[in-house]
């Protein structure tokens, strides 16, 4: 598959402190691209590196094959850029505030209803910017980043700051960008957003990629237990242990808890005694890879 961006070696640094350290990465075509870490971990800093909006001090960046520093205007109508904090021009409506974009990159005025549908801003059309709630306001500054119909579109933390429900239908939105066809990367400190949404993950932490791959490849890596969740009385501790495939269990609180590296025995043994009362599944998450690789409690 062709990759749309890569990197190689980039570092930059601020004074003593390095912000992106040989950072490089590949973004296959139509991915959806996540770039994963803590706060001040370098996302947004690798992010403006790739878009060219910064310098770096080593490395390159290329998008489609060409470098994008110094800044190449070939690039830009093929990209869609949304940074973290968005300006509009606070009096304008949203349809108004679209036009303006629309103008700017001399699209057709047609794209502004069709953007204003992509996001779901229908009913806001002629509400003033200022008026609109945080998820609102993300989401124009999504619709304005893609106005031009880039083939890559930059998001840095769009759902930063949102509320568990408006992150969840921003989450639609993205997903819906992504089906177009488009390669997206975002950058975010949300380990469940990253696992549900994104092909591929780069977990970055003090400007180093720590690793990239597939949420499920990084998960399933670690080797880490499954545990098999179900309510008192199910099966008593004692069989539960004889199990194939249990490793251990032990009653807590009301909760029979098992652990196995192989679920399938173990749930068809439960399922012969009509045991799956309570049932839940729980595998390792991102958080354990973070720990796993840096030693460390992953803390946005
Ligand atoms: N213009 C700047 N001058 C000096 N230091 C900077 C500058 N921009 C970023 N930094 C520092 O570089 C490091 C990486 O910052 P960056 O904003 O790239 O991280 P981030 O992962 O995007 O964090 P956040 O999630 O908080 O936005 C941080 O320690 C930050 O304080």
């Amino acid at each position: 598959m062709t990759n749309v961006i890569e990197t190689r070696g980039l570092v930059k640094r601020y004074g003593d402190l390095t912000a992106v350290d040989h950072v490089d990465i590949a973004v296959p075509q139509g991915t959806f691209f996540g770039l994963l870490g803590p706060n001040g971990a370098g996302k947004t800093t690798t992010l403006e590196l790739i878009e060219g909006i910064r310098e770096p001090d080593e490395g390159e960046a290329l998008i489609f094959g060409e470098k994008v520093w110094p800044r190449n205007r070939a690039l830009l109508p093929r990209i869609g850029v949304q940074l973290q904090a968005s300006a509009f021009f606070e009096r304008l409506t949203v349809a108004e505030q679209l036009r303006c974009f629309a103008e700017l990159y001399a699209v057709p005025l047609t794209r502004i209803d069709r953007m204003i549908e992509l996001v779901g801003l229908e009913d806001k059309r002629t509400v003033r910017t200022e008026d609109l709630s945080g998820g609102q306001k993300q989401r124009l500054s999504i619709a304005c980043s893609l106005i031009h119909d880039p083939e890559i579109v930059f998001l840095d933390e769009p759902t930063a700051a949102l509320d568990p429900q408006a992150r969840r239908n921003l989450w639609d939105v993205l997903r819906a960008i992504n089906a177009e066809g488009r390669t997206v990367v975002l950058t975010t400190h949300y380990m469940d957003e990253a696992e549900i949404l994104c092909d591929q993950i780069a977990i970055i932490d003090r400007g180093k990629i720590l690793t990239t791959d597939t949420p499920r490849n990084l998960i399933t890596g670690l080797g880490a237990a499954y545990r098999i969740l179900l309510s008192e009385g199910a099966v008593s501790e004692e069989e539960a242990n004889r199990l194939p495939g249990v490793e251990s269990a032990s009653l807590d609180n009301g909760t029979l808890a098992l652990t196995t590296h192989e679920p399938s025995p173990v749930l068809t043994a439960l399922a012969e005694r009509d045991a799956l009362h309570g049932l839940q599944v729980t595998s390792a998450t991102l958080e354990d890879v973070f720990l796993t690789l840096t030693g460390r409690e992953y803390r946005a």
